[in-house]
């Protein structure tokens, strides 16, 4: 299968073209992939496929490096509008892909980077998906003797959001996976830790569902501005300063989409597995 290695500010990905050959992923060969020193190693697996609902460009798969499917990806949605043009499959400038619980609109802008419309964020726990009671701007989530105040938000996936005073001793290793695997978290979460700078500015490191720390997550800078602006610290327009680079954040408010704008890239293109005799040379199952 032909690939085409991306990247969006740090956070990476394999991407695959389901449309012009037959592409089979099923998870143990998605870790197999993502595999950073037996594969070609990344964050998430990504597969453009037909759309199957008419209004759509695309259809837009993402797997973790785990092997799991999940529903949204923000860098991931750059790189594919990105990937679909590269290819010769369209040359819109506006491009609509659906995912596994909705839709996105990915727009090419002159300087190269991509707009993407990410969507109303969920704020009732039922939909995030988060075991809470009522909608709150901030919650109390107990873990390892410690109660935590977090924001939980979907983007299309499930987001903890923690303030902290400085990112860069934020214990991401640490509390990432404790909270990821919360009991109030059903499907699992990313977690956001958020340093706010200014009303217009935060920092962000994020321990992503499924991947571990990267070095951006697009969904969760969107939530974490959701969440700064409901805590009444951010205002409408914010740049996110993650490891990898910065995203720029817009959200007008209730029932309005998140909107995310930021680069994404090409790295190189590959052929997985060159052949079943390399398969074998994996570590062993
Ligand atoms: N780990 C995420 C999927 C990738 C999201 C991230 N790479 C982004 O840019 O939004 C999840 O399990 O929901």
């Amino acid at each position: 299968m032909h690939f085409t290695k991306m990247q969006g500010l740090g956070n990476d990905f394999v991407v695959f073209d389901g449309i012009r050959q037959p592409v089979d992923l099923q998870p143990e060969v998605i870790r197999a992939i993502a595999d950073r020193h037996f594969g070609v190693g990344c964050d998430q697996v990504l597969l453009v496929e037909t759309a199957t609902s008419p209004g759509s460009d695309f259809r837009y798969r993402i797997f973790n490096a785990d092997g799991g499917e999940v529903a949204q990806c923000g860098n991931g949605a750059r790189c594919c509008a990105v990937f679909v043009r590269r290819a010769g499959l369209t040359d819109k400038g506006v491009i609509t892909v659906e995912t596994l619980t909705g839709r996105l609109t990915l727009q090419h802008r002159s300087n190269g980077e991509i707009t993407v419309d990410m969507g109303i964020p969920q704020l009732a726990p039922a939909d995030i998906p988060f075991r809470a009671s009522e909608v709150s701007s901030e919650y109390l989530l107990s873990t390892g003797g410690d109660t935590l105040r977090i924001a939980a938000i979907g983007m299309g996936n499930p987001h903890a959001l923690l303030r902290v005073p400085n990112v860069a001793e934020a214990p991401v290793a640490t509390l990432g996976p404790r909270i990821e695997t919360h009991p109030d978290f059903p499907e699992r979460c990313n977690v956001g830790f958020l340093e706010v700078r200014d009303r217009g500015h935060i920092h962000l490191r994020v321990w992503e569902r499924g991947a571990g720390e990267t070095l951006a997550c697009g969904s969760n800078a969107c939530a974490a501005v959701v969440a700064g602006i409901r805590w009444g610290e951010l205002d409408h327009t914010v740049a996110v300063t993650l490891p990898g680079g910065i995203l720029q954040i817009e959200w007008a408010g209730l029932g309005q989409a998140v909107r995310m704008t930021g680069p994404a890239r090409v790295v190189f293109d590959g052929v997985w597995p060159l052949s079943e005799a390399d398969c074998t040379s994996r570590r062993e199952a």
